[in-house]
C-alpha cells in the first residue's frame, strides 16, 4: 500500500510548443478555416486528417505565416505572435525568427535545385544564422548520415529519387533545430514505392519525442505515430482525440463516412 506521503505526484503538463485558437481564414470570399482552436504540447506528434478541401494545408501555412490568417492567435513556445486587427503580422521580425524554429517539410520538397544537398542544408544556417561554416556542415553531414543520404551530399537534387529528395528536406529543416516540425503531406508526392522510407524518417522523429504537426492522407501512418489526431471538415475540428478513439470509435457521421472513404 502506497501512503499519501509516497504517492507519485502527477507529472506536470508539457510546455505547450504551438497553441491556435480562433484561427479563420479567408481567400476572398472563400471562407475556408472557420475558427480552428488546437494546441500541441512539446512531444506531441498531431495527426490533422480531412477530405481535399478541408482546409489542413491552409492551417498548417497560417501557423508559420506562409498565409495571412483573417483573424485569431497563433502562440509558438509560449510567445504570442503580434497581429494586427485584419491577422497581418505586426512585426515582421517575430514572424522570420519565429518561422525558424518551425521545420516546415513541402509536399514538393522545394530544395534549391542549382545546389547541392549539402549546400542546401547549410545556406540559411550559414548565410541568415550566421552559424560557423564548419559547425553547419557537421551539422548537416550528421543529419544526413541520420537520414540515409551521407553519400548524398555532393550530389544535386535532380540526381536523386523523390524520397531522397524529400528525405534531404527533412534534413535541411532538422539543420534549423527546430522546435516544431510542420509536415505538408509530406508524401503525397512520391511514388507509392517511395513512401515508406520517408514515413520511416518521420516515424524515427516520432519516436525520439520530436513535436510535429502532420498533415497527412497515410492514415495507418497516422494512427501508428500520432499521439493526437485532428479531423477538419469544412474548415472546423469536427472530431479529435487520441488515435485510438479517432480511429477505432469515430463519433460523428462525417468522420465515419470519411474513413470509410479512404480506409
Ligand atoms: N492561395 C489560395 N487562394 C485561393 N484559394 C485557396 C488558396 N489556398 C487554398 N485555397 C482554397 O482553400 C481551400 C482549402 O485548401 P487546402 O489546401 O487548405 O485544403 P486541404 O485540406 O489541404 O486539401 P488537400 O488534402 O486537397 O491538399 C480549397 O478550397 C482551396 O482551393
Amino acid at each position: 500500500m502506497t501512503t499519501a506521503a509516497t504517492d507519485p505526484q502527477p507529472a506536470p503538463p508539457r510546455p505547450e510548443a504551438i497553441r491556435i485558437e480562433g484561427l479563420q481564414k479567408s481567400f476572398g470570399t472563400l471562407n475556408v478555416l472557420k475558427g480552428i482552436t488546437l494546441t500541441a504540447r512539446e512531444g506531441d506528434v498531431v495527426a490533422v486528417i480531412g477530405g481535399s478541401g478541408s482546409g489542413k494545408s491552409t492551417m498548417l501555412r497560417c501557423i508559420n505565416f506562409l498565409e495571412t490568417p483573417s483573424s485569431g492567435r497563433i502562440t509558438i513556445g509560449g510567445e504570442p505572435v503580434a497581429m494586427r486587427a485584419d491577422g497581418s503580422p505586426a512585426d515582421r521580425r517575430q514572424i522570420e525568427r519565429l518561422r525558424q524554429s518551425l521545420g516546415m517539410v513541402f509536399q514538393q520538397f522545394n530544395l534549391w535545385s542549382h545546389k547541392t544537398i549539402l549546400e542546401n542544408l547549410i545556406e540559411v544556417p550559414v548565410h541568415v544564422l550566421r552559424v560557423p561554416k564548419a559547425q553547419a556542415v557537421a551539422r548537416a553531414e550528421r543529419l544526413l548520415a541520420r537520414v540515409g543520404l551521407a553519400e548524398k551530399a555532393g550530389t544535386y537534387p535532380a540526381f536523386l529519387s523523390g524520397g531522397q529528395q524529400q528525405r534531404a528536406a527533412i534534413a535541411r529543416a532538422l539543420c534549423m533545430e527546430p522546435r516544431a516540425m510542420l509536415f505538408d503531406e509530406p508524401t503525397s508526392a512520391l511514388d507509392p514505392e517511395l513512401v515508406g522510407e520517408v514515413l520511416a524518417v518521420i516515424r524515427d522523429l516520432a519516436a525520439e519525442g520530436r513535436t510535429m504537426i502532420l498533415v497527412t492522407h497515410e492514415m495507418k501512418f497516422a494512427r501508428e505515430v500520432a499521439s493526437h489526431v485532428v479531423y477538419l471538415h469544412n474548415g472546423r475540428v469536427e472530431e479529435e482525440g487520441p488515435p485510438e478513439a479517432v480511429f477505432g470509435a469515430p463519433r460523428s457521421d462525417r468522420l465515419k463516412q470519411f474513413l470509410k472513404s479512404v480506409g
